[in-house]
């Protein structure tokens, strides 16, 4: 019996990849961006090298048990330099090395499928402008068909800024707030307590009908709590209607074949339930982190259990804080000898990432980076495994190991 857990760390990307000049962000006041340089790993070691992330912690990044499982020594063959205050002499126990995207976006579906054997090769619609981002046709469809009294925002935003902007008047009139950003989605923020989370999923629901003709990857619920600017949270029970992936993927294979997959977080709406035989909601990385290891030990025939740490990305990467981003590291880091203890001999560990989030970037969207490919277990040769040419190849690898079908896209690292 052999079980893979995948640690899916949402947003560490580590290194520009050569597309990276073709992502072009504005800003604003105008200015524009691209993502040549970006490094959300490199970024994260290089300021708390310099004393420059010392809220809630102090001092270089520590991560002996992320550096021993090669994170490190592959953010090195990515990016060229090795992460700054980590520990060079550190003899990785895996294979290492890192992949590019051949997904024509840098988000979070295109990330999860294409490592799933499932690239998105076309070009996803997009809301591109900054106001007034969404047509007057479809929001006057949406008012019709939901009969509500109106709507905020419109524009694009971060998510936790447009709250306090709009939250109070939210409250006070009932109107849901929608918002997008250079992701192909469209978001709805409502309050928990006065709209009411059943409410804000119906609403999403007919939103996901009504954007069919418009290749919109997903319609994300935000719930929130708190009543005014400063206090407002968002909470756990977000909810993503996405499209499906556009092929099959290794979570599918699985299925089919018989075996267990297991999603944990966020994976399930990521991949539209498809493929996943077990859907486990956990909050935060701690919550996250119980129920792989709680899924690990209940598993007991072939099994694929894939975890989505969201909280890298939506509470660190976008709000740009890169504290907040190295302690949640360095938590995560403390975990990892829970998880090598419970392992048997035929059990695979894959750490990667979907896309990254630099948090020292201009704006608050994703960047295009390398993911980290690591592979640890009793079988794999520990070592450098070099580019991947498609994160595919994560996928491909995986199937070969439980001996499914191919993948339509990737090469196995074991080939
Ligand atoms: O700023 P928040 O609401 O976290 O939004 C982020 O989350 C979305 C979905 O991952 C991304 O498109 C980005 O806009
Ligand atoms: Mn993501
Ligand atoms: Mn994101």
């Amino acid at each position: 019996m052999k079980r893979t857990i995948i640690l899916l760390l949402d947003s560490l990307g580590i290194g520009a990849s050569h597309d990276a000049d073709q992502f072009v962000g504005s800003l604003a006041d105008g200015t524009t961006f691209n993502d040549v340089g970006a490094n959300t790993f490199g970024s994260i070691a290089k300021l708390c090298a310099a004393g420059e992330a010392d809220i809630g912690r102090k001092g270089p990044l520590h991560l002996p048990n992320l550096t021993k499982l090669g994170l490190a020594h592959a953010c090195k063959e990515s990016s060229g330099e090795f992460p700054m205050g980590l520990d060079e002499s550190i003899e990785p126990i895996s294979a290492y090395g890192y992949a590019q995207e051949i997904s024509t976006g840098k988000d979070t579906p295109s990330g999860h499928w294409e490592i799933a054997g499932a690239p998105v090769l076309y070009e996803w619609g997009y809301f591109k402008d900054k106001q007034n981002s969404f047509p007057q046709e479809l929001l006057d469809l949406i008012v019709e068909r939901t009969g509500i009294s109106g709507y905020l925002g419109n524009c694009h935003s971060s998510g936790t800024v447009i709250l306090d902007e709009l939250g109070e008047e939210h409250i006070k009139t009932g109107k849901p707030i929608f918002y997008t950003s250079s992701d192909s989605v469209f978001q709805i923020a409502c309050h928990e307590e006065t709209y009411g989370v059943e409410a804000l999923y119906d609403l999403c629901k007919t939103v996901r009908e009504l954007l069919e003709p418009y290749n919109i990857g997903r319609v994300i619920a935000r719930p929130f709590l708190g009543d005014k600017p400063g206090n407002f949270a968002r909470t756990g029970n977000r909810h993503d209607y996405s499209v499906l992936p556009p092929s099959k993927t290794l979570l599918d294979r699985m299925e089919s074949a018989g075996g267990e997959v297991v999603s944990i977080g966020k994976i399930s709406d990521i991949y539209a339930a498809q493929g996943i035989t077990q859907a486990i909601k956990a909050t935060g990385l701690e919550a996250l982190f119980d129920a792989t290891l709680k899924s690990l030990k209940e598993a007991t025939k072939e099994t694929i259990i894939f975890t989505n740490f969201v909280n890298f990305d939506a509470d660190f990467g976008h709000r740009r804080d890169v504290a907040g981003y190295a302690a949640a590291l360095e938590y995560f880091d403390t975990r990892i000898p829970e998880l090598l203890e419970v392992l048997d001999d035929e059990d695979l560990v894959v750490l990667s990432a979907d896309h990254g989030c630099d948090p020292t970037w201009p704006g608050s969207d994703h960047t295009r980076e390398h993911i980290p490919v690591l592979f640890y277990g009793k079988n794999v040769p520990a070592g450098p495994v070099g580019l991947r040419d498609t994160f595919a190849d994560i996928g491909q690898t995986i199937a070969e190991y439980h001996q499914l079908p191919d993948l339509e896209y990737g090469k196995s690292i074991f080939k």
